[in-house]
């Protein structure tokens, strides 16, 4: 429950709410300073002569979700509503800071309004099977002060706005339907949307040029057989900067004209219910106060919602945004509970029970024993009463299926279809996928087998290269292995020829030194050896020094016995050298 309720009195303050644009990404941010939760600090700059504090309810940042924001603000009002209270939400700022975003959302992220029908659906699905419940809506533009119904696509006329003491303020005319589903209050989003007038300007390309009213209606017979009923207002006000700032002209400056002084005269009802010496409250003079006038200082459960822009190109804007949000914060509420009326909800449990009764009534004339003029033409009648049976049964279940009952699970109706679609569509991407993944497989294996083909058919190539190459390995082998077969035998005679020779030598030598040792002293021989050498170049025994050898010997007479020299002292020869 809401903290700043006087309980015993119903006074309640407008609830303020600062919701924060994302930046654009080749803009400057502004000397915003974001404080806390609660508040937000502009910071001295151009257009602004000193920095400023500001405290609200919240202060939304621009990554805030939309579920964020409706757990917050909007959430405690479908509570109340559920229980017979009012409530109004309204967005105010300046072109395209997100007001139509916050109260409708886009395709990919639902705003409150959305978010409000799941919320009542969660609500009702939950309640005794007692209870029941209509949820009626309407949906209205205020375009140069001209009302018009969104929800009507034919009709262009400026619808009257009323007021009487059952009813307080209400447009004579508008329509109001019947809601069951979430999927229908997206068709009706979407058809009043297209329906609202917009134009270009040069804050928004797709600017709502008029304020939109979207009003729920909640009727409940609780379990005790009491109704209540509660009512949402979710406005989306045009654009609040001044003319000068949309640079328009012709059509768009006599619209932004209007919508300036509607906004105005807003401004005017906040400040006279917030100065509280003010004895009159000027709502009449605009649709707008007009029909915001029980959100206004009346018996509603009121929040604002001002949407702003960080850029430093809109800080003035920003500015007067923040000053009148501060101002509506001022104003008090006095909060009652919806007096119980003759809802259309009984009104509709009325006529079921009357056209039931109708119905037993046809069951009986059937029944009946018939005349005899009327036997005449009895399959006439019995077509006829069969006809006004079905009409009659047609009627009764239009009006009971618009009946929401407590406790049919409308949530898990609709989420259960959703899950089948969501798994369906689930299940048909994984098929998509895994068809894809297959096909890829398969064009993947196609191509592996031709290169493994390609591979094999080189393969065998190459074996058979290798094999022809193996045999001429072989075949050389075998040559080199004749060969060095006929090498080792040449090599081995050649051994026996070399052993041969060295031994014949060897003979040779003996009989040589043999002969030697006989003709020579073996210190002269010595001597020779000692001084001889072996010239490889020459191939030859050569003496060291040429005084060995020939005319330099000393002659002497030689000792020879039977041809044979005996006691031969060689060293007496050369006496004459060392
Ligand atoms: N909080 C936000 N998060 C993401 N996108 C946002 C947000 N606020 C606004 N936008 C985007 O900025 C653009 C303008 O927003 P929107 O039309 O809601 O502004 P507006 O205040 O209603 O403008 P106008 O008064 O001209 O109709 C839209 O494309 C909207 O999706």
């Amino acid at each position: 429950m809401n903290e700043s309720i006087d309980i015993e009195t119903g006074l309640e303050n407008v609830k303020v709410y600062i919701r924060i644009c994302p930046l654009q990404s080749n803009k400057i941010c502004g000397n915003i300073e974001f404080m806390n939760q609660q508040a937000i600090k502009l910071c001295k700059s151009v257009g602004l002569n000193d920095e400023k504090l500001f405290q609200f309810d919240r202060v939304f940042q621009a990554e805030t979700t939309q579920m964020d924001l409706y757990q917050i603000v909007a959430a405690p009002l479908v509570d109340r509503a559920l229980c017979g209270y009012s409530g109004t939400i309204f967005a105010y700022g300046q072109s395209g800071t997100g007001k139509t975003y916050t109260i409708l959302g886009d395709a990919e992220n639902r705003g409150i309004v959305p978010n409000m029908f799941s919320h009542l659906l969660t609500r009702i699905s939950l309640a005794d099977s007692q209870s029941a419940y209509l949820l009626t809506v309407t949906f209205l533009e205020i375009y140069n002060e001209q009302v018009r119904d969104l929800l009507n696509n034919n009709s262009n006329t400026n619808l009257e706005v009323r007021e009487s003491p059952e009813l307080g303020v209400y447009v004579k005319n508008l329509s109001g339907v019947t809601v069951e589903s979430e999927a229908q209050i997206q068709e009706l989003i979407t058809q009043g949307s297209k329906n609202r007038v917009i134009g270009s300007t040069n804050l928004n390309e797709q600017s709502s040029r008029s304020h939109t009213i979207f009003g729920i209606r909640i009727e409940a017979k609780q379990e005790d057989g009491s109704t209540t009923f509660g009512k949402l207002n979710l406005v989306d006000l045009a654009g609040s900067e001044r003319v000068s700032k949309s640079l328009v002209s012709g059509v768009r400056l006599r619209e932004a004209v209007k919508i300036n002084l509607s906004l105005s005269v807003l401004g005017n009802v906040i400040s006279a219910l917030v100065d509280r010496t003010s004895t009159f409250i000027p709502y009449r003079n605009s649709k707008l106060t007009r029909l915001l006038k029980e959100s206004l200082g009346g018996n509603c459960l009121t929040s604002m919602i001002a949407t702003i822009r960080p850029e430093m190109e809109n800080i003035e804007e920003t500015y007067y945004t923040l000053m009148y949000a501060d101002r509506a914060k001022k104003i008090q509420n006095c909060v009652k509970k919806n007096k119980e009326n003759n809802t259309v909800l009984q009104s509709f449990e009325n006529k079921i029970k009357e056209l039931q009764k109708q119905l037993e009534e046809l069951e009986g004339c059937k029944g009946k024993k018939l005349n005899r003029k009327t036997k005449e033409c009895k399959s006439e009648i019995l077509e006829h009463l069969q006809n006004e049976k079905t009409k009659l049964l047609d009627k009764i279940h239009v009006l009971q299926k618009k009946i929401l009952v407590g406790g049919e699970n409308l949530i898990e109706k609709v989420q259960i279809q959703k899950n089948i679609m969501d798994s369906n569509i689930v299940q048909l991407k994984i098929l998509d996928s895994s068809h894809q993944l297959l096909q890829e497989t398969l064009e993947n294996k196609t191509s592996e087998k031709t290169i493994f083909q390609r591979k094999s058919s080189s393969l065998q190539e190459e074996d058979k290269l290798l094999n022809f190459q193996i045999e001429e390995v072989e075949r050389k082998i075998a040559k080199a292995e004749k060969l060095l077969y006929r090498k080792e035998s040449e090599y081995q005679n050649e051994i026996s020829n070399l052993l041969y020779t060295n031994k014949c030598l060897a003979r040779d030598l003996g009989l040589t030194e043999y002969i030697m040792y006989k003709t020579i002293d073996k210190a002269d021989m010595d001597y020779i050896k000692r001084n001889m050498f072996w010239d490889g170049d020459m191939q030859e025994y050569r003496v060291k020094s040429i005084a060995h050898c020939g005319n330099n010997l000393k002659k002497i007479n030689l000792n020879i016995e039977n041809n044979v020299l005996v006691n031969v002292n060689i060293s007496n020869y050369y006496k004459d050298y060392p």
